[in-house]
């Protein structure tokens, strides 16, 4: 279990003061338009390395008017014992505000993927309702998020992967460039996309492999990686593979410097989703069928980081009734009784949780516990 047993806002977005202790694990934030609910997630989703749930710029964070902003959580791993309880605190730091510190029981950190180590958090939002209709990206976004959570090196991989691209393309808008330089450049890229994707085909099989989201009553997933070095990957050993993809890259660099950019790459995945019964592709289905089949997948997450770290992360689930009809709401109530952990829960109206009302603390921003204290 991941809870959060007591919230401190400072200067951040709509809060100038916050300081909240949940009553229970599982909270219901209702309240009108505006009012600050998914600020609430938000702030949670930002103890974890990150760009939260939004993937905010720093300087939209602090209140506006202040330059710094703080969140501070006690965090624990059972709901009720606070000897197993650590505080986590992020924030602008105070010398360059344009940075984001973090602290762990008071103790500075220089290492963000440690603080990953003492809490972690998956979420949905309204936004990842438009994964199904838009580009490549942001699926592949979405699939990076998930292996992030549980391998933060990968965001290194990437980074260094999308360095090297960039490189290789300058030196190709040269004319006469160094054939050796070119060919160092393309090693290296295939290093770090093979590592990439190989990360992203370890993520799809783990949630494919989840017997659990069929028990939950949202239809299960089937993913697929769209991807020619996924398919790779599974005939031959990652070495051949970078060997391949380097001797692949080298030979697009006639059609990439002419048109610019990369033919090739980690850059050029795709995530297919199915319904994992009836093989329906997402991209088919109705919209409250995608937004279930979403739901499955973060629920399917989070059991897959509880399986890997002995801890299951805290769920952040904005507005997720939105689209889903009496069953698969039902289904979420119950699955949301079985997680055992931490849960956060948006909505305008608070009528659509009543079933949750035996388990769950239900509050409103501006209001009762959560009133703007001086
Ligand atoms: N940096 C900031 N400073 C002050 N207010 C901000 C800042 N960033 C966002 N806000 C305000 O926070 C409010 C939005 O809060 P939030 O998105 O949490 O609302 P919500 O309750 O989830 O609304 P909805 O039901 O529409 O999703 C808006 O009124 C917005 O203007």
């Amino acid at each position: 279990m991941a809870c959060v047993t007591r919230l401190v806002l400072t200067d951040f977005r709509n809060y100038h003061h916050l300081s909240w202790k949940p009553a229970s694990p599982v909270t219901v934030i209702t309240g009108p338009n505006g009012s600050g609910k998914t600020n609430l997630l938000e702030a949670v989703s930002l103890l974890v390395p990150g760009r939260g749930l939004r993937g905010a710029r720093m300087d939209e964070l602090p209140r506006h008017g202040a330059s710094l902003w703080g969140v501070a959580a006690d965090v624990a791993a059972q709901w009720g014992d606070d000897a197993l309880s650590i505080q986590i605190a992020t924030g602008a730091d105070p010398v360059r505000p344009e940075r984001r510190a973090f602290r762990v029981d008071g103790q500075a950190q220089r290492n963000r993927d440690a603080v990953g180590e003492y809490f972690s958090a998956v979420w949905l939002t309204p936004q990842m309702d438009r994964l199904f209709q838009e580009g490549a990206g942001g699926r592949r976004r979405f699939l990076d998020r998930l292996v992030l959570a549980l391998e933060p090196g990968h965001a290194r991989e990437l980074a260094a992967h999308d360095r090297t691209m960039m490189q290789r393309s300058r030196l190709l808008a040269q004319r006469g460039a160094d054939g050796g330089w070119l060919n160092a450049l393309e090693r290296t890229m295939a290093r770090h996309a093979v590592a990439a994707v190989a990360a992203r085909v370890d993520m799809v099989a783990r949630l494919n492999a989840d017997e659990q989201a069929v028990a939950d009553g949202f239809p299960a997933a089937l993913l697929e990686l769209d991807c020619p070095i996924a398919g790779r990957l599974r005939e031959m050993p990652a070495l051949a593979v970078e060997d391949w993809l380097a001797e692949q890259i080298a030979g697009t660099r006639a059609i990439d410097s002419q048109r610019g950019g990369s033919r090739l790459g980690a850059h050029r995945t795709d995530l297919r989703m199915a319904d994992r019964l009836s093989l329906r592709p997402a991209s088919q289905s109705s919209t409250g069928q995608q937004k279930a089949l979403l739901l499955g997948i973060v629920l399917s997450h989070a059991r897959i980081l509880a399986a890997c770290r002995g801890q299951m992360p805290m769920l952040l689930l904005d507005e997720p009734l939105v689209h889903l009809d009496d069953v698969r709401r039902a289904a979420l109530f119950q699955a949301i009784g079985r997680m055992d952990t931490g849960v956060f829960l948006t909505g305008t109206d608070n009528e659509q949780f009543a079933p949750l009302r035996q388990i769950a603390e239900f509050v409103t921003p501006g209001e009762g516990n959560l009133a703007p204290r001086a």
